[in-house]
């Protein structure tokens, strides 16, 4: 039996005395593409919070690859890109990415850093200038190019297409499908509806603290008798 990527059990999630997660169970098998939406505040960042151990379970157990998610070790197959992205401001983006890619052991490739960022439309002279001086779209992609080169087994995603502008969202696409291709894995948080529709093996939606659905959006469409998945989305959360 394929050991899932990643495995939240009965995740039940507070902060002081205010509930986010009330018992949220799903599972990401590896290689999956996955997305995870859910209304603003539903806790989609809260449950990522809790899979890189920022934050304590109130309840719950969660599993990479069938490692408990508190060992360091359990978190290395993952590429994290959280919703606020913020490099040290001081840094240019060469030594941004030199220095995530130490940390992880792993060499700094010119000719596969300047692939990445045209891939990600982000002009290569980026590179040279401080990351004080980037747009928000532009420090967006750093951080993405940042998890691309790591190349790990599972990219995981907060809201991964906001402050792209349409070409770049596009651009994360076809990556993606490149990313796919070669057998790794996403899991990400969207409010993009058509970008989890197209590009999701499977998507759940998380509502008043648990998983209300979880399948392919072409289940959820025929679940809730919708003809989009906005509409789908819709009924789910009535
Ligand atoms: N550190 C914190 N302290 C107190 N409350 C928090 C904290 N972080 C999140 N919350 C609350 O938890 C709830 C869920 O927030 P979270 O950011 O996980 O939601 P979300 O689904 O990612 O929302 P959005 O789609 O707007 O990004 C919200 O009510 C938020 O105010």
């Amino acid at each position: 039996m394929t050991v899932p990527a990643l495995r939240f059990q009965h995740i039940v999630k507070r902060y002081a005395d205010h509930g986010v997660l009330d018992g949220v169970d799903l599972e990401v098998m590896p290689g999956e593409f996955f997305g995870l939406v859910g209304v603003n505040g539903a806790g989609k960042t809260s449950l990522l919070k809790c899979l890189f151990d920022f934050c304590p379970l109130d309840g719950g157990d969660i599993a990479i690859f069938g490692q408990p998610h508190r060992l360091a070790a359990a978190r290395a197959p993952l590429s994290f890109l959280p919703e606020r992205f913020t490099p040290p401001y001081y840094l240019s983006g060469a030594d941004f990415l030199r220095y995530v890619l130490t940390l992880q052991q792993i060499d700094y490739d010119a000719e596969a850093v300047v692939r990445v960022l045209r891939a990600l439309d982000l002009a290569p002279a980026a590179l040279t200038r401080t990351v004080r001086g980037y747009s928000k779209g532009m420090t967006q992609k750093l951080g993405l190019a940042a998890c691309l080169l790591a190349r790990k087994p599972m990219l995981v995603l907060d809201e991964p297409m906001s402050g792209l502008d349409p070409k770049a969202r596009a651009l994360l696409k076809e990556e993606l499908a490149r990313w796919r291709a070669a057998g790794h894995g996403l899991f990400f948080t969207s409010h993009a509806l058509a970008d989890v529709d197209e590009i999701c093996d499977r998507m759940a939606i998380l509502h008043d603290g648990r998983i209300a659905f979880a399948g392919t959006p072409a289940q959820c469409r025929e679940q809730y008798g919708a003809a989009s998945l906005e509409q789908a989305f819709m009924r789910c959360i009535a």
